[in-house]
């Protein structure tokens, strides 16, 4: 590790590289994707304990040529789909100029994404904004930036958003999307295609297809996303069931269109034993629901690009012992890492500093004052001491995106990894980030 640049100067910006590469396990993307699985004991702890030292905890780790090998495995199982990157996962302005550089397009979920990946260099006919109820904020954006972008694609999910692009001057690519009644994924919280909210109902989408052409839109593709974290027999099956539900609106479809897009979802392993899906028979599956269309496959997947790509490092703060268990209070919670709390997500927490030592069941809590603030419950993991180093698997999908400033909590800082060597990519929030938009008397 490169100590040349002070610890605090780090946690409050300096960005000079740390290299990592002696005893880093992962030197560069490899061309054919890699392994399927990284798991959590795949980081080499030396490397991690040294990165809290060097740039202060909680801490975000994004390795980017993970991202990319994680990409290009897909992209490989689809060979003649396009790619769209979810944003929502992770948006860090790296690791979608490093997509952009592999060739994905970006599904953007909201203005602020597409302005993100604009910046990162993605071109604009590969950057998707997917509506859901609109704010007049975010059209506004959107089609300023589609005036100069005409390549841009806007995805509508109600016909009313349609009257709303119209009375902006909207005309350009446009892309339906639908409800399919089918919903899967790891909590019924994120099991978007069984939900009005997202789509247009599917028996009403060949009417809306032609409605929208008459009003003068460039209609250019479908889309339906079941839902996300697709990992066992029941979430594949109900993949297929909306792939094939696509495939015949396509053919039902009033006029040709470019592309049909089915959404992302594809799970990955959350716990040791889980086994990394099969994504070439995902993928065959998918074609042969699909069957013979005239349209490009489209897929927009997030978790499965950067979730083992990243990794949540925290601190141990507290140990207390209890009659029930042991309370290991670290530094990172709810607001660092929102999912356990959330949907009562599992994540894997290995602790980096306690080598040999016996294991005991430990409750692992955050600093935040809502008893919902906990990585797990009575885990069995290496007793705790304080000033252990925790690291928190598959935390590169929906970690720092779902973070906030409850309790009046900075978020963290994010240091991500390229060949080796890691390099500060997002500093620490201070409490005068907290407090900045507030506005004095
Ligand atoms: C419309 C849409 N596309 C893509 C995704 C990405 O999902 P995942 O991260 O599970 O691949 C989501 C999130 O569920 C979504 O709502
Ligand atoms: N935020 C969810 C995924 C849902 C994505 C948005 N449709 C999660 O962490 O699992």
């Amino acid at each position: 590790m490169n100590g040349e640049v002070a610890r605090d100067d780090r946690q409050d910006g300096g960005d000079a590289p740390a290299d990592t590469s002696a005893g880093a396990p992962f030197d560069g993307p490899a061309a054919d994707g890699g392994p399927d699985i990284r798991r959590l004991d795949d980081w080499d702890a030396g490397v991690l304990r040294d990165l809290v030292a060097d740039f202060g905890g909680p801490l975000y780790v994004l390795d980017i040529d993970r991202v990319r090998e994680n990409y290009r495995r897909l992209a490989a199982a689809f060979p003649d789909a396009d790619v769209y990157y979810a944003a929502k996962a992770n948006a860090l302005g790296r690791a979608l100029a490093a997509l952009a550089d592999e060739g994905a397009g970006i599904e953007c979920a909201s203005a602020g994404e597409v302005l993100r990946a604009l910046d990162a260099g993605v071109p604009a006919e590969r950057v998707q904004y997917t509506a859901v109820n609109p704010p007049a904020r975010d059209l506004d954006l959107v089609v300023d930036r589609w005036r100069e972008h005409p390549e841009l694609t806007v995805t509508v999910g109600a016909l009313d958003t349609l009257d709303r692009l119209a009375e902006r001057g909207y005309d350009g690519r446009l892309c339906l999307r639908v409800t399919p009644g089918v919903g899967a994924g790891h909590h019924e919280k994120v099991r978007t295609g069984g939900d009005a909210t997202f789509g247009v109902p599917y028996d009403r989408a060949v009417d809306a297809l032609a409605a929208a052409d008459e009003y003068g839109f460039d209609v250019v593709g479908v889309h339906a996303h079941a839902g996300s974290g697709i990992t066992d027999a029941d979430d594949l099956a109900a993949h297929r069931e909306l792939v094939g539900r696509m495939g015949d609106l396509v053919r039902e479809a009033p006029f040709d269109l470019e592309f049909v897009d089915v959404g992302g979802g594809f799970g990955v392993p959350y716990h040791a034993d889980d086994d990394p899906l099969d994504l070439d028979a995902v993928a065959a599956a998918t074609r042969d629901a699909l069957g013979d269309v005239d349209a490009t496959l489209r897929v927009e997947p997030g978790r499965y690009v950067v979730a083992d790509a990243g990794v949540l490092l925290t601190t141990v703060n507290t140990v207390k012992e209890t009659p029930d268990t042991v309370v290991t209070g670290v530094d990172a919670g709810m607001t660092t890492l929102a999912r356990p709390a959330m949907y009562g997500a599992y994540h894997a927490i290995r602790n980096l500093s306690a080598d040999g030592r016996e294991t005991v069941p430990q409750t692992v809590a955050g600093p935040i004052c809502e008893s919902s603030d906990t990585f797990c419950t009575d885990r069995p993991l290496p007793a705790p001491e304080r000033g252990d180093t925790l690291a928190i698997g598959n935390a590169g999908a929906y970690g720092y995106e779902m973070a906030s400033h409850y309790n009046s909590r900075p978020r963290p800082a994010t240091v991500s990894v390229t060949a080796g060597t890691a390099t500060l990519a997002r500093r620490r929030e201070t409490l005068a980030d907290v407090t900045r938009p507030e506005v004095p008397e």
